[in-house]
Parts: C-alpha cells; structure tokens; sequence
C-alpha cells in the first residue's frame, strides 16, 4: 500500500502552525505520509527563514500530488493570504484564508487525493470577529463541510505522563472524547440530553472500532456534577440524563460504564480497564488530557467521513515568530492519521 497523502493546513497565519509544518518536514527523517501543505507558499517561506528552516517550499496545482517526496522539500496546495500577516499579530482580513485552507483541504479528501487532513492550529476569536458568528472550530466547522449531523471531539496522547509510573503501568494511551465541544459553562448542563449523549457514544463506539481496531470499546462515561450527583443531592442531570441513556446503551449491547464521578475516575484503576472515557465538558477532560500529555497529544475529528487531526494546542501568539514552538503534537498528529489511515509514521525531534 502506498503512504497516505496529508492535506496540512497552516491554520491561523499570525500563530505558530506555518513554522510547525516547515519545521515537521525539515526535521523529518523518513516520510512515509506525503505531506502536502495548504496555505500561502510565500508565508511558509518567510516563516522558515524566520525560524531558520533550511527549507524548498514548491508549489503546486491545487490537488496534483508529486512524484516524489522527500525531506526537506515542502509542496504546498496554494492558497493566498487576504492580508500581511505578521507573527503574533491578528487580523480579520486574513478569516477568510483560514477557512479557505479547510475548504480546500476538505474537498481534497472527499474528492481526492488526500487521504486525511491534519489541521494547525486557527484562532477561534479572530474568525467570529470576522464575521462567522456562529464558528465555534474546526470541528463544527468540518461536521458542516461534510454534512454529517454528529461529530465528536477526543483528545488522545500515546504517551501519557503517568504511564511512565510504576503506580499507572498497564494504563493504555489515554483518550478522552467530549460529550459537548466549545460552550460556555453555562450552558453545558441543557446542552446534554439523553438523546445528544446517545448519539456520542455511538459515534465514539462506532470510530474506536474503525479507527482504532477495538472490537468492544470499554467507554467511561464522567458524572456533569461533583461525586456525579450524589444520588441527586448535588444535581439531577445523573439521575435524569445521563443514567436512563446509559441504561439504554448498555441495552443496545454497548461496553460503558458509568457515570463515574469525574474526580477519581482518571486514575489508574479505572484507566486500565478503559479505551476511552467520555468527558461531559471541555475542560473536565481536556484538562486531564493536557495535564497527562500537553505537547504528545492528537486531537482527533471522530464521526466525518474523512481522517482529520490537529494538534492539542493553539495558536501560541506569545511564540509565533520566535522558533521556540515544538512540533511534538504536530508529529503526533501526523502520526494519528496515519495510523487512522492504517500506516505507520516516523518522526525524529
Ligand atoms: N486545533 C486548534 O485549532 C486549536 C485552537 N486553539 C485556539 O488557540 C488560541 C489560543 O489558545 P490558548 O488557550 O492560549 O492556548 P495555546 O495552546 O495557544 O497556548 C497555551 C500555552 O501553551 C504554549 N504552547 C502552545 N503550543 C505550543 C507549542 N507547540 N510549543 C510550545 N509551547 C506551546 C503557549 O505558548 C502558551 O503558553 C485560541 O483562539 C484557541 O481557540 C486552541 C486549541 C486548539
Ligand atoms: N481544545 C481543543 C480545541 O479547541 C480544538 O478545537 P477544533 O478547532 O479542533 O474544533
């Protein structure tokens, strides 16, 4: 089989996504994924020189793959800025190339050739204030490109911190998969009902088993409230919600378990026996997850039709420019697809 062929977005052009990939290829021993980027050309080079990248960015026609790959050498599927764009300085006019990058990237999965995306990071606030009032991510965004009505974000490191333990070896990679993505707090508790949540675990279930192999996916579900409700006398969402859909997936012959108050359940003894854990809100698992793996960890688009990944980190303003950004969680990503793809990818810091 081939390596697969990866559109790479540069995401947000004042943040650190544009050096990442030039670093990724440049630093990259053996390329088994053909890497193709999607962006401006110009802004990668400017970028690598920036950083110091010794790096041969070529052009191409939107969706014709090279003959050839190697390290080193950059293809880029062009796409123009809208504006300047300087390291760590933000600026709407450039919103539209950021989702033209995803469109194209997108189309060339559906379409051909690509067999999966990996996104860099895009600013979120910038993007709204744009225009797109309704954007919240790529992960909306891209459930939207490829009219699918369900997606669900998880998080995945390989390499979690505490598997290096002596008290956490036989924990697996740790994934943690979200049963809401980017919602103000307070709207997290109406936003989860038994019908959303069943739909979640379905799509996790259904993509732990496509994607990853597990013939049962063992899922931990977390409580929403402390000690997961209390028996009702620290909210009722549990008792309501979450329980009944539990009930009701478990009826459907589904492997999950819970709800488990989400304080204690990311400790060893429940992440041995898990595949993946469901979160109710962002930061109740990505919080773990960045804690256990911050710079190793894939974020990974679950329920669309196409392979996409990201990094588990975001624009890093405070570094565009500087060189100091590191590519782990770009590599990682990478690494993701591939393994989503059904290859293996290698990568050298
Ligand atoms: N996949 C995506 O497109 C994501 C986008 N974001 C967006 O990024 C923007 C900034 O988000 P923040 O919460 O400030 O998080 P951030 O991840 O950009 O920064 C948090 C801290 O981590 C550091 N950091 C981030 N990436 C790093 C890297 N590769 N190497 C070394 N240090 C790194 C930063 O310097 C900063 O100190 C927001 O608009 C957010 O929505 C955030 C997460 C993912
Ligand atoms: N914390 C993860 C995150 O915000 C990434 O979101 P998305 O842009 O991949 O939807």
């Amino acid at each position: 089989m081939s390596s697969p062929v990866l559109a790479l977005t540069t995401g947000e052009p004042a943040g650190i996504g544009p050096e990442l990939l030039v670093k990724l290829v440049a630093d990259t021993v053996s390329l088994p994924a053909r890497l193709v980027a999607v962006g401006d050309p110009d802004l990668l080079a400017e970028r690598a020189r920036m950083v110091g990248v010794d790096i041969d960015v070529r052009t191409l026609d939107k969706g014709r793959v090279p003959e050839s790959f190697s390290p080193g050498v950059l293809p880029v599927w062009p796409v123009t800025l809208r504006a300047p764009s300087r390291p760590g300085c933000l600026t709407v006019d450039n919103a539209a190339y950021v989702i033209e990058t995803l469109d194209v990237a997108v189309s060339t999965c559906l379409h051909g050739p690509a067999d999966g995306m990996v996104t860099a990071p895009l600013h979120k606030g910038i993007i709204i204030d744009a225009g797109l009032s309704g954007f919240t991510g790529h992960t909306e965004y891209l459930r939207d490109a490829c009219g699918v009505e369900g997606v669900v974000m998880m998080l995945a490191t390989q390499d979690p911190l505490h598997a290096r333990q002596v008290a956490w070896q036989g924990t697996r990679s740790l994934r943690v998969a979200l049963a809401t993505t980017h919602l103000p707090l307070r709207d997290v508790a109406d936003a989860i009902t038994g019908e959303s949540l069943e739909n979640v675990v379905h799509i996790l279930h259904t993509d732990l088993q496509r994607h990853f192999g597990i013939e049962s996916p063992h899922i931990l579900v977390c409580g929403l409230n402390p000690h997961a409700g209390e028996d009702g006398h620290l909210g009722r969402e549990e008792l309501e919600v979450i329980i009944p859909a539990l009930d009701h997936l478990r009826d459907q012959g589904l492997h999950v378990t819970g709800p488990l108050p989400a304080d204690t359940l990311f400790t060893p003894r429940h992440l041995a026996r898990a595949d993946a854990v469901l979160a109710m809100y962002h930061d109740q698992g990505l919080a773990v997850l960045k804690y256990a793996g911050f710079g190793r960890g894939a974020n990974i688009t679950l329920g669309l039709p196409i392979i996409r990944t990201s990094v588990d980190h975001g624009t890093a303003l405070d570094l565009a420019g500087t060189g100091r950004a590191e590519t782990g969680s770009l590599s990682e990503a990478v690494s993701m697809a591939c393994l989503m793809a059904g290859h293996a990818f290698q990568t050298h810091d």
